[in-house]
């Protein structure tokens, strides 16, 4: 008998409507637990409305989302999530630090353990200097770096992030994900959105969507094999999509 498969993320026929829009249509997927699994479709395809259902900060129209075991939305969940949105929900007027203690605060972590995990996603994100500032005097890029570092903060077995490495740079973005890497190998799952191909081809599979639908699903290789194509970019308009 081969062992079960470690399901981290249910989907089953999700679908969400805006009043007559219907974005997202009839989504069905499996996020095994430890897997890096990108999602990679144009601007307006579902993409952030899937992630944001995922995340339990949204419900669906119809269909359901089940987490480790827990259907969605459920509060107690939200521990076990670290969510980075596309726009950055930071309170601008205050420093870098002071946005980390409350949502330290928010996660119930204290002192020691704070001391350190604040130290520790502050130096990955490349803030560690920059604990001290307001992060109104931040640049875009900062912004999204001190973003990471709060979806990191509480050391969630489930990591959602929507565009993350928007506005960050290749050296930083690098080392960003050889620790996403190293996550996923400690057993942290991740979902993350982009529009870098060659982000796309570090997931350990993909799901290609496009208005609102799943159009295919599989690792980078298969996706390429599947298609006869070189890139990732190829593979998907080889699906009827279109890579942006
Ligand atoms: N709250 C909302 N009310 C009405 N329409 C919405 C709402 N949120 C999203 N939409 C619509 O849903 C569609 C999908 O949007 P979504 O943000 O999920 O796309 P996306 O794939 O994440 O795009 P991008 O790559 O540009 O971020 C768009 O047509 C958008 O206008």
């Amino acid at each position: 008998m081969s062992a079960p498969i470690d399901t981290a993320i249910r989907v089953r026929g999700l679908s969400r409507a805006f009043g007559h829009q219907t974005v997202l249509r009839d989504i069905t997927l499996d996020i095994q637990s430890s897997e890096i699994f990108g999602l990679l479709g144009p601007s307006g395809s579902g993409k952030t409305t899937l992630v944001k259902m995922i995340a339990g900060i949204d419900e669906g129209t119809s269909g359901e989302v089940v987490m480790l075991g827990t259907k969605l939305p459920n509060l107690s969940m939200m521990e076990r999530i670290g969510y980075m949105a596309q726009s950055d929900a930071l309170y601008e007027e205050l420093t870098a630090k002071e946005n980390l203690d409350f949502f330290a605060a928010l996660f119930g972590l204290k002192g020691a353990i704070k001391k350190t995990r604040t130290a520790y996603v502050m130096e990955l994100v490349g803030l560690g200097e920059h604990m001290n500032g307001i992060v109104a005097s931040y640049s875009g890029g900062m912004k999204r770096r001190l973003s990471l570092a709060i979806a990191l903060l509480h050391d969630p077995r489930i990591l959602i992030l929507d565009e993350p490495t928007v506005g960050i740079d290749p050296l930083l973005r690098k080392s960003i994900w050889s620790e996403l890497e190293k996550l996923s190998r400690q057993g942290t799952t991740i979902l993350i959105t982009t529009h870098v191909m060659d982000e796309a081809e570090k997931c350990h599979r993909l799901g290609l969507i496009r208005e609102g639908r799943l159009i295919a699903v599989g690792s980078p290789e298969a996706l390429k094999q599947e298609t006869g194509s070189f890139t990732i970019e190829e593979a998907f308009l080889h699906y009827g999509g279109a890579a942006r």
